[in-house]
């Protein structure tokens, strides 16, 4: 039974399939303190949350089964994703279903800001029937500056342009293919600043983005400039803001989140030149539904090991080349698990070669999956997500490479190790109808399936070594399924890999590396 602590309000439709599962417990706990979270996330398989839960290092750290931290959003600043990933902790986020919410209330915030309906409606309320202090100005024709033309962005583009806005966009990441076909015209930083008569930000926020609209970009603006922030608080520099609006160089701003949410004492909610509104914008029927049946689903599928879409902390891999790469999954984590087991030494170098039809994919999932394999046998809890970063925090190299050489073979990966004290390699194939295979292991060609409980032992190929391990075996009632020797040259180094039913007890290890001709002897587990 996994269990699922939910902790900010989800929609009840969208957690409904979730909460059914008969191998999920759902436990909604909502205005935690973050002391009580510390205590509730302990035993949680799964964390379903949105932007107010803020999911610290502290409690990542304290959670003993976690799994998966699902955000019902888009943004995930509200979670330390280094910590997440350190853990082996995947975080995913639901990027799609409020896309069209958020980029409707930026544009109610648009209009409302151009033609003044917040103030206006609040005098009227007052008593007051002041059509002069109210006077707007149109959209048409005025420029619409985007800063962050990614899927809110490009779906505000659209609007604008119905209402005959002329819109500029900087993107680091826009083509001018994509520009071209939303009619954006693209523009840099400085550009895109000094040119908005309405200026809006939509990317996340980040330790780049963090300021970007400060004090300077202020003043390269055009006088008058009203400015949007439907994205995070942060990325505008709410002080600097705040100058501008009193300097009267901004005429307006439109504020849907703050660098400090609830804000509290929040000067700028004393002008009456800022409109707000209370993180409203996913805050539909629609997004909350899409939001949190799209996670749930997700959750699902990490939890019963099943492939997944959106990791925040794992690069994307799209559907055609996860199809591709899926058979290659098992092989790569198998050579892994089985070169670390059969190496002595401190692990410096991981060597991963790709040949063969394989080679024509990007495998860098692949290697994920091999150094998980490898490294498992030295840490606990290491995942595809976690890998890359524990070989680099450990100093060991991880080399991929691709070479023509398929070794006879349609499709071939090798794994080499280099420990303090030596390289060793183990190769392998995916054979029609029988799957993954391990074909080489050092110098010596075998044929080895994947599963189960192996004995590789090196020993001097001299008459009755063999003999004398599976007489030992016997003694002991331990069945050998296959056996596998290889040699070099007659009575020189060989090999033996036996595939038996059981673990061998310890007393039964020493006898067999008592025998004179037996040089090393490792248990391998597949
Ligand atoms: N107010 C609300 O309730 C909501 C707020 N959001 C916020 O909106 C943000 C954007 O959401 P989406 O459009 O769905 O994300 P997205 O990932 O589709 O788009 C973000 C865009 O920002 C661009 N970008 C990144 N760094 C940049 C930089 N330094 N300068 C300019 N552009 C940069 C990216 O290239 C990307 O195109 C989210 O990160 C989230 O913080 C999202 C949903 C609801
Ligand atoms: O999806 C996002 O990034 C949002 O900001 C929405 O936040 P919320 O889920 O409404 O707390």
């Amino acid at each position: 039974m996994y269990k699922v602590l939910i902790t900010d309000p989800l929609s009840d439709l969208g957690i409904e399939k979730i909460s059914q599962a008969e191998d999920i417990e759902v436990v909604r706990k909502t205005g935690l303190t973050h002391d009580e979270l510390l205590l509730a996330i302990e035993d949680a398989d799964a964390l379903m949350v949105r932007s107010q839960t803020k999911v610290t290092a502290d409690v990542i750290e304290k959670a003993k089964r976690l799994k998966v931290i699902a955000r019902a959003g888009v943004g995930v600043d509200n979670i330390d994703i280094a910590a997440a990933t350190q853990k082996g902790i995947i975080v995913v986020n639901a990027p799609d279903g409020n896309t069209i919410s958020t980029a409707e209330h930026t544009f109610a915030m648009l209009i409302s800001l151009a033609r003044n309906i917040p103030q206006a409606y609040h005098s009227l309320l007052q008593g007051e029937w002041n059509r002069k202090a109210f006077v707007g100005t149109e959209l048409n024709q005025k420029t619409l500056s985007i800063i962050g033309l990614g899927r809110i962005g490009s779906e505000l583009a659209k609007r604008a342009k119905a209402f005959r806005m002329n819109v500029i966009a900087y993107d680091p990441y826009l083509s001018d293919d994509r520009a071209e076909k939303l009619g954006v015209k693209k523009a840099d930083l400085e550009e895109a600043i000094a040119q908005g008569d309405f200026i809006t930000v939509h990317t996340p926020l980040t330790k780049e983005t963090k300021h970007l609209i400060d004090r300077n970009m202020f003043a390269k603006m055009k006088d008058g400039v009203r400015i949007l922030n439907c994205a995070r608080g942060g990325i505008i520099d709410e002080q600097a803001l705040y100058d501008a609006i009193q300097e009267g160089k901004v005429s307006g701003a439109a504020l849907d989140v703050f660098e400090s949410e609830p804000p509290r004492d929040q000067p700028l909610l004393t002008l009456p030149q800022v409109i707000a509104t209370p993180h409203l914008g996913a805050s539909t029927v629609e997004a909350q539904e899409n939001v949190a049946i799209d996670v749930s689903e997700e959750v699902l599928h990490i939890l019963r090991g099943e492939p997944f879409k959106n990791a925040v902390n794992l690069p994307s891999v799209p559907a055609e080349l996860q199809q591709k790469l899926q058979p290659y999954q098992e092989l790569a984590e198998k050579l892994g698990k089985f070169v670390s087991q059969i190496s002595k030494g401190a692990l410096s170098q991981i060597t991963i070669t790709y040949a063969g039809e394989v080679a024509e994919f990007d495998v860098s999932p692949l290697s994920r999956t091999v150094l998980k394999g490898v490294l498992s046998h030295y840490l606990n809890n290491v995942n595809d997500v976690n890998a890359p970063h524990l070989a680099k925090k450990r100093g060991v190299q991880v080399v991929e490479q691709k070479t023509m050489s398929s070794q006879g073979f349609t499709q071939y990966i090798k794994v080499e190790v280099k420990t303090s004290t030596e390289i060793r390699s183990v190769a392998g194939t995916l054979l029609n109808g029988f799957g993954a295979r391990i074909t080489k292991i050092n110098d010596y060609p075998v044929d080895v399936n994947t599963h189960g409980h192996l004995l590789f032992i090196e020993h001097q190929d001299l008459p009755g070594a063999i003999g004398r391990v599976g007489t030992l075996l016997g003694s002991q009632n331990i069945n050998i399924a296959t056996m596998q020797v290889g040699r070099q040259m007659i009575g020189g180094q060989a090999i033996m890999i036996l595939q038996i039913d059981k673990p061998l007890p310890d007393k039964l290890i020493e006898s067999i590396k008592e025998i004179n001709e037996i040089q090393s002897l490792y248990e391998v587990d597949l």
